[in-house]
């Protein structure tokens, strides 16, 4: 209600479909009726001070237990100091004056800038002058904010950010609406140069420790020529021993919440015993790289340091880059550790059954992981330890173009207050999100915390996995439904880590196009593919795991003459791998890629399970099965002269494995 100064107080309804509304009117004769002293009023003398009831102080941060050394002791205010200086030490120049002036707080705040903590200049050895205008400046850090305050943020500062009809904050992400793997640099050097896989097919596209270098100096540059930025201190991986610190600089609103639901959320507790991060993400956002840098090839960067455990990221906004760019590290300090990284979903049944779900993006990890008669470990990224399962990430990353409640309804009621929709359109005055409009792109995306799934088994770790389950959605639409794999079977299609997309699906009918992408995830290893597979083959052999391998594309013909299998048929069939009925069931094998498919799986028509029945051309689907054999072969070929594992019959097992025609 508006109070238009006159003791009248006007009502108007929503101009937009509600129904108009007459003006309420107060008169001053009424108010000598009802005087003031009679009804409840605020205990405040000024608009400022009623402003200052609203907020109170957030719950002090709790005690630290088991004290052990001077830490545990330290007052609020020096603890807030050592945050700032730790942040100050991240955000500095390595070739001008040490740290910014770092002050915590929204700039938009006035009294915090009446009386700024400052902290800069905290190296007490070496006492620096500035020699920098930049260095006279401060720089605000929004510090792990809630996503309350991040909305805020986002509202007032970020244009395309909205509040959906459900409570989703929409955002864009600019001109970026995916990843862009060949913006991806990685610093060579005497270490990296015989550890990581580089060449051929290796995601792994060097650059040297100085250009490394020029483009931190530039993004850290830019982050602090702003008025603020956001700095998130969160956990990757549910395995308490292997648990990593990572700190996102960002800024945006949007980069900040989106980690913050992706990232494992501390405690107040934990953030007092943060100390340094294990590893640095610079995000630069729509700031550029310069292309007269070497080895720039577009506008875009995104450039990991091992050795200084940093990420600078430069021209892009897509989000994604940071969840991706830590898998990268993940998939770099796991293997260290005889952990295998998997970009895989987890599920757990009633009984404690594990199931992994494989598969390259757009295949089904998010949607088939999130079962409601079963505990979602995670969607996306895992560890498998000497004991078990553990979840990299804190939240998942649904892809939601044609999502529907009806298919999907936990994905869909996690899709509320503090959940990111990245690229949605949606109507302009209810908000409600079209999920089937591409006009942005047809890679939108809702991030949410993972406990937003009702049945998310918090802490996210299981035992070992009884299933592997390896996705493709195959739009040649020649490989069967499901079948069940051999170990070597298992390792050769999860080495060769296939699927075929259609690329542009609205220009009329499009080939399908084969995509082969090492551990189903090549984008995203670090080390030769061999030695994820031999992990992976070893832990499989020891705890008995079954493979399988699941077409979530294509029957009844290609794209454009078959259609997708329907997602409750493919629900019928991870239900039957799950339940260990369909281990049990009849088989037969198919030519050409020597698969064993079962005769019959509850609930599904018998006559989809072997895909030359669902074609009405055979020899167009014969014709199509050699093709798609063909590519699987010349595929595998820069693979035939690796060893997998210690053991050379695995190998070649591995390699009679593959389609024989
Ligand atoms: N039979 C099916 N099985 C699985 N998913 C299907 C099927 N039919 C249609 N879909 C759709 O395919 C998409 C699968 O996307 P999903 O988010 O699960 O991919 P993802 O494997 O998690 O990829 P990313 O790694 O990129 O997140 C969803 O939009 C889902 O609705
Ligand atoms: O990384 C992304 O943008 C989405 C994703 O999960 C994948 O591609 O595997
Ligand atoms: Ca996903
Ligand atoms: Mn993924």
């Amino acid at each position: 209600m508006a109070d238009n100064g006159n003791g009248e107080e006007a009502v108007f309804a929503n101009g937009k479909g509600g129904k108009k509304v007459l003006a309420k009117i107060t008169t001053s004769e009424n108010r000598h009726e009802c005087p003031e002293t009679t009804q409840a009023t605020v205990k405040a003398q000024t608009i400022d001070e009623l402003h200052s009831l609203q907020k109170k102080k957030s719950a002090p941060t709790t005690p630290i237990k088991g004290i052990q050394g001077g830490f545990a002791s330290i007052s609020d205010a020096e603890r807030e100091k050592l945050q700032l200086q730790s942040i100050s030490a991240s955000l500095a120049s390595l070739t001008r004056e040490t740290g910014p002036k770092v002050v915590r707080g929204d700039p938009a705040n006035k009294k915090a800038e009446a009386t700024p903590k400052i902290h800069h200049h905290h190296h007490v050895d070496a006492p620096t002058i500035s020699v920098s205008d930049s260095s006279l400046k401060f720089t605000h850090v929004l510090y792990n904010l809630s996503p309350a305050e991040l909305y805020e943020q986002a509202i007032k500062y970020e244009k395309g950010s909205f509040i959906t009809s459900t409570g989703a904050l929409a955002t864009l992400s600019g001109a970026k609406t995916g990843r862009s793997p060949r913006d991806k640099r990685v610093v060579k050097d005497d270490t990296t140069k015989d550890e990581l896989w580089w060449g051929k097919g290796s995601p792994n596209i060097e650059m040297d420790e100085h250009t490394f270098l020029v483009n931190r100096e530039r993004a850290v540059d830019y982050l602090n020529s702003l008025d603020k930025v956001f700095v998130n201190d969160q956990f990757l991986n549910w395995d308490p021993e292997n648990r990593i610190k990572v700190r996102i600089v960002s800024a945006r609103a949007y980069h900040s919440l989106f980690m913050h639901n992706m990232c494992i959320r501390p405690t107040l507790e934990d953030l007092e015993n943060f100390g340094t991060p294990d590893f640095t993400i610079y995000n630069a956002g729509m700031f550029p790289c310069n292309r007269f840098t070497h080895y720039m090839t577009s506008s875009t960067s995104i450039d990991l340091n091992l050795a200084r455990r940093e990420m600078v990221i430069l021209g892009t906004q897509y989000a994604g880059e940071m969840k991706k760019g830590l898998f990268s590290v993940m998939h770099y300090l796991m293997p260290k550790r005889q952990i295998l990284s998997l970009h895989s979903g987890c599920n757990m049944g009633k009984d404690g059954d594990v199931a992994l779900f494989f598969g390259l993006s757009g295949t089904g990890k998010t949607t088939l992981s999130t079962d409601p008669n079963r505990y979602l470990i995670g969607d996306d990224e895992h560890c498998w330890t000497g004991t078990g399962v553990s979840n990299i990430e804190g939240g998942c990353y649904a892809k939601c173009i044609d999502l529907s409640r009806e298919k999907e309804p936990d994905i869909w009621n996690a899709i509320k207050f503090g959940a990111v929709l990245e690229n949605v359109v949606f109507d302009e005055h209810t908000r409600e999100v079209d999920y089937l409009d591409k006009s942005v792109t047809e890679n939108t995306r809702a991030s949410y915390p993972i406990e937003y799934i009702p049945n998310a088994k918090i802490p996210c770790v299981g035992p070992h996995p009884r299933n592997v389950i390896l996705l493709a959605c195959d739009a040649f639409g020649v490989l069967p439904p499901v079948s069940k794999l051999s170990l070597a079977q298992t390792m050769y299609h999860f080495i060769s880590g296939y699927t075929a997309l259609v690329a542009g699906t609205e220009e009329g009918v499009k080939e399908p196009r084969a995509t082969f992408s090492a551990c189903f995830g090549a984008a995203f290893i670090m080390m030769h593919p061999t030695k994820y597979a031999a992990m992976l083959a070893e832990k499989m052999q020891k705890h008995g795991a079954t493979g399988w391998l699941v077409n979530t594309g294509w029957s009844g013909g290609s794209y454009g003459s078959g259609s997708r299998i329907k997602l409750p048929y493919t629900r019928k069939i991870i239900d039957a791998i799950h339940s260990g009925s369909l281990l049990n069931a009849e088989y037969k094998k198919t030519e050409v890629f020597g698969l064993e498919i079962p005769t019959h799986v509850e609930g599904l028509p018998s006559e989809i399970l072997d895909p030359v029945n669902t074609w009405l051309d055979k020899k167009a689907y014969k014709g199509t099965l050699l093709k798609l054999a063909g590519l699987f072969n010349n595929n595998f070929e820069t693979f035939t002269d690796h060893k997998i594992g210690e053991d050379n019959k695995l190998t070649e097992e591995i390699l009679k494995a593959g389609p024989i025609f």
